[in-house]
């Protein structure tokens, strides 16, 4: 087994055969056949309405034109008027039942979206990625089933149904229309189809790369002006913007011609029916409401080709969800671990070595590790060495390839996923700081907490001067990301957080990281003084001051134990900690001197 942040296991556009992804969406509106079925007869039951309308109104006129007594129209005035009303309550019936179905199944494949995304947070998903699979890959569920299998299906029906009336009044004149309504409802949208699927699938990709220009372009642009480089990212997004415009006008003109078929084959189809019927002496005002009904029913069957489209269009994001929810999940044991995890702990590292890659030089290479209740160690070593791969197997978010690490003698993988972070957490690398109050974000760490637990862990964390020194005080915004606060504000209120929420193995992954010495120094301190005397602690830290009352330093390196011991054993030995100990206090001593 390698790490859990290996590749991607989803893959992205593959379509794992001819429709595929239809016939998963299929499944998954299966719990709502009934009410889809109910819709789709429903839109059929519209356009026929539409359909009879104007033969209805065809023949009315062309009646009245002969001026018969009133009680010979009197039957074609009342169903003029009946499906006048009936097609705008059919229409009104469909959309409120098409669209019922689909919300709700659409919640529900939502939710199993956001569960299998969430079961696979170890993934290398981008959050835009995870963002657009929520919004827009999913609504092309939707709109598979609104735009196109409903009107489709309904489509087809009227279809049919012309056809069949038609014969009822002359057989040769419904052989000419359903060879129309076939160009009309088959040749058309496969051509349709055929000719914005390749522009199509440039065009996607094209859209999301200019979507990343503009971000790229927005929340870069003070780095890509410091290193000159806004210039050229400009021209390559101007050029991919063209090629863009050149392929949707492409796209426009072709669709144009595609509708353009269809008016012609309308004007075609009612010219060939009415030839035929007229070779077939059937009387004249029931050839007028043949050529009114054809006109109408080829306009029914062209929805196929707006279907069609959209279906060409919709079809990578329906590829999308149907691989997500159909991959098998890798499947978490059944959690066997103790679930009351109040008390002190024993955390246990044993030969643990991490993989992110097969192949790829181990991160973890075969690190023992002891952390009973109470005992504080620090983990050092240089960028890269493994340090945060070590919290990050602590917190269980990565699995070692081989070796055990224990919590209080269970393996960490027999512990319910939500259990574990009340015994093992803290201030891990890179900590989230959301767009809310500086409560907001501390109350992440525990709940309840009240006014006195805020101050002390805020105070812990060097930050309460600052808080106190807001006009909103507890209140205060801190911006998306933290952005309103500075590097070392925010690592502090991340800090905060985590001692509040001081669970009884506290991870603190670089704790001091943009603080300037003397800062870090204290705040370190007071981070230590505040944790409980029966939890135990382990710090991630760069820096090799305020160590010396560890139990134990571990020094990593290449992801093996290069030295272990307490920091006055090991400054007094040859080796990376005395090395680095030594430039390091030579260097703060030269920023101390120069500092005002
Ligand atoms: N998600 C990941 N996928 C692939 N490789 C990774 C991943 N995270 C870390 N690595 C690799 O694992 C090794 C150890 O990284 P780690 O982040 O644990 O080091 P570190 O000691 O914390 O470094 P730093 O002090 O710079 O934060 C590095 O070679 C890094 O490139």
């Amino acid at each position: 087994m390698t790490a859990e942040h290996g590749p991607a296991v989803v893959a992205d556009a593959a379509p794992a055969g001819r429709a595929a992804a239809e016939r998963a969406v299929l499944r998954l509106a299966r719990p709502y056949l009934g009410r889809l079925v109910g819709a789709g007869l429903l839109a059929a039951a519209t356009e026929f309405a539409g359909l009879a309308l104007m033969a209805t109104a065809t023949w009315l006129l062309m009646s009245a034109a002969g001026q018969p007594p009133l009680d010979r129209l009197t039957v074609a005035i009342v169903a003029v008027r009946a499906l006048a009303i009936s097609r705008g309550v059919f229409r009104y019936t469909e959309r409120l039942a098409g669209h019922d179905a689909v919300l709700r199944m659409i919640t529900d494949v939502r939710a199993r979206v956001f569960a299998t995304l969430a079961a696979r947070r170890g993934t290398a998903h981008r959050s835009g990625d995870v963002l657009s699979r929520l919004v827009s890959d999913v609504e092309a569920v939707q709109d598979l089933l609104l735009r196109v299998l409903v009107p489709a299906s309904a489509a087809a029906v009227v279809g049919v149904l012309a056809v069949a009336v038609a014969a009822l009044i002359s057989p040769p004149a419904a052989g000419a229309l359903a060879v129309g309504l076939l160009v009309a409802g088959v040749a058309l949208p496969a051509l349709a189809t055929a000719v914005t699927r390749r522009s199509a699938a440039e065009v996607a990709p094209l859209r999301g790369a200019l979507a990343t220009d503009a971000i790229d372009l927005t929340h870069g642009a003070a780095d890509l002006a410091a290193f000159g480089a806004t210039d050229v990212t400009l021209r390559a997004a101007e050029q991919r913007a063209h090629r863009l415009a050149r392929l949707e006008r492409r796209l426009a003109a072709t669709g144009f011609a595609v509708d353009a078929a269809g008016v012609l084959a309308a004007g075609v189809t009612a010219a060939a029916v009415v030839l035929v019927a007229l070779a077939a002496d059937v009387p004249g005002v029931l050839v007028g409401v043949l050529a009114v009904g054809t006109l109408a029913a080829v306009e029914v069957m062209l929805a196929l080709v707006a279907a069609a489209r959209q279906w060409t269009q919709l079809r990578p994001g329906l590829t999308r969800v149907a691989d997500l929810l159909d991959a098998d999940l890798p499947t978490a044991p059944p959690a066997t671990g103790p679930t009351d995890l109040t008390g002190p702990h024993e955390l246990r590292f044993v030969d643990v070595t991490v993989r992110y890659r097969a192949g790829a030089a181990p991160a973890l290479d075969g690190v023992s590790l002891d952390l009973p209740a109470g005992r504080r160690i620090a983990v050092v070593g240089p960028s890269g060495a493994g340090k945060s791969t070590l919290a990050a197997v602590l917190t269980g978010t990565v699995r070692p390839a081989s070796g055990r690490v224990t919590l209080d003698g269970h393996d960490l993988s027999a512990y319910a996923e939500e259990a574990l972070p009340r015994a093992v957490g803290g201030l891990l690398a890179e900590a989230y700081v959301f767009h809310a109050t500086v409560r907001e974000n501390l109350l992440l760490g525990q709940a309840g907490a009240g006014e006195e637990e805020l101050t002390a862990a805020t105070a812990a964390a060097g930050l309460l001067d600052w808080v106190r020194a807001q006009p909103a005080g507890w209140d205060t915004l801190v911006g998306e990301e933290g952005g309103q606060l500075s590097g070392g504000q925010r690592q502090r209120l991340a800090l905060a957080r985590a001692l509040l929420a001081a669970p009884p193995v506290l991870v603190l992954d670089e704790p001091t990281e943009g603080l300037d010495p003397t800062a870090a120094d204290a705040v370190l301190a007071s981070a230590l003084a505040a944790t409980p005397a029966g939890h135990s602690v382990l710090l991630i830290s760069h820096r090799l001051s305020g160590l010396a009352e560890l139990d134990e330093i571990v020094v990593l390196d290449g992801g093996r134990v290069i030295q272990r011991g307490r920091h006055a054993e090991l400054v007094a030995a040859p080796g990376w900690y005395r090395d680095q100990w030594l430039l390091q206090a030579a260097a703060e001593r030269g920023y101390l001197a120069l500092a005002p």
